[in-house]
């Protein structure tokens, strides 16, 4: 039995690895702070694979106190914790300490919870980045430093012997713009310019969930990735090259 916990699963990319996983035959417990979009997924996903074979918990992943009742509540039900994906996330720039509180220490405190856990017999921790963590982003500079902070974050752990020497695999996916409510249902106030979005999303397009879930998939399946940030775009799937700074420059 391969057991798995999604945060902020109720919904968009988040549901997709969920019915990702459960194809596969994991055992899934996913988390949101929606708790009426999360009994609805729940009786979605039961529906199509299986009333044991997938739970919902709420949990507020800026919650210490509802990140140790998810895993606790995991562990009695399934006994152990394979993988984890960080997914929840929003992006706000006007209220931006609530943005740093899910995007940056939410995907702390899932990872430590899930290397604590995971230091007696391994696993795979995912990251949810974005493109905007490894590129500049004018209109949502709050939303790009969480996921800039998520990728070196996860980099830094990757090299630490609590990882490596114990099986444990950390990895970041960076996606592009992808068809889910953070695009839809986004308000003026929540960027420093909505109006800088747009050639930004005419150059890169909107991905279908599928192409997320692809590149879920190889992040998953990539067994010497630990550390590395998948870059997912409707044309690219590559792993992210960062400065070598010991390097001698080339001219
Ligand atoms: N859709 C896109 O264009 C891209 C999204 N991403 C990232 O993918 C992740 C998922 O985003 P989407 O599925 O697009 O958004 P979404 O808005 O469709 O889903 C996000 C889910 O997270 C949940 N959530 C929000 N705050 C939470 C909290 N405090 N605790 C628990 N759950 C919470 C929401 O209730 C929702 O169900 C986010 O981290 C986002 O930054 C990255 C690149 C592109
Ligand atoms: C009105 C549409 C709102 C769109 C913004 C909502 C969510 C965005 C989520 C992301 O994670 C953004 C993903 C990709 C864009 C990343 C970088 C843009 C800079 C690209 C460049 O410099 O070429």
């Amino acid at each position: 039995m391969t057991v798995a916990i999604v945060t902020g699963g109720a919904k968009g990319l988040g549901k997709a690895f969920c019915e990702a996983l459960l194809k596969r035959s994991y055992k899934v417990c996913f988390c949101d702070v929606d708790t009426d979009e999360g009994e609805n997924t729940q009786q979605f996903l039961a529906k199509q694979y299986g009333n044991g074979n997938v739970y919902f918990q709420k949990c507020d992943v800026r919650s210490e106190n509802d990140f140790t009742a998810l895993f606790n509540g995991v562990l009695k039900k399934y006994s152990s914790i394979d993988l984890i994906v960080n997914n929840a996330g929003i992006i706000h720039e006007t209220q931006w300490k609530n943005c740093v509180d899910i995007n940056l220490n939410g995907v702390i405190q899932g990872s430590m919870l899930a290397m604590d856990h995971m230091k007696h017999g391994g696993g795979v921790i995912v990251n949810v980045s974005s493109l905007s963590g490894v590129l500049p982003t004018l209109y949502a500079p709050v939303y790009a430093a969480t996921k800039a902070a998520v990728v070196n974050f996860t980099r830094s752990w990757a090299m630490n012997p609590a990882v490596t020497q114990n099986n444990i695999r950390m990895v970041t996916m960076c996606p592009a713009f992808a068809d889910t409510d953070i695009i839809k249902d986004i308000k003026e106030e929540q960027f420093q310019g909505k109006q800088f979005v747009a050639p930004f999303m005419e150059k890169l397009g909107i991905m279908p969930l599928e192409r997320v879930t692809e590149g879920f998939l190889k992040v998953l399946d990539d067994q010497d990735n630990n550390g590395k940030s998948l870059i997912v775009t409707a044309n690219v799937m590559n792993y992210a090259t960062f400065p070598d700074p010991f390097q001698p420059a080339t001219k």
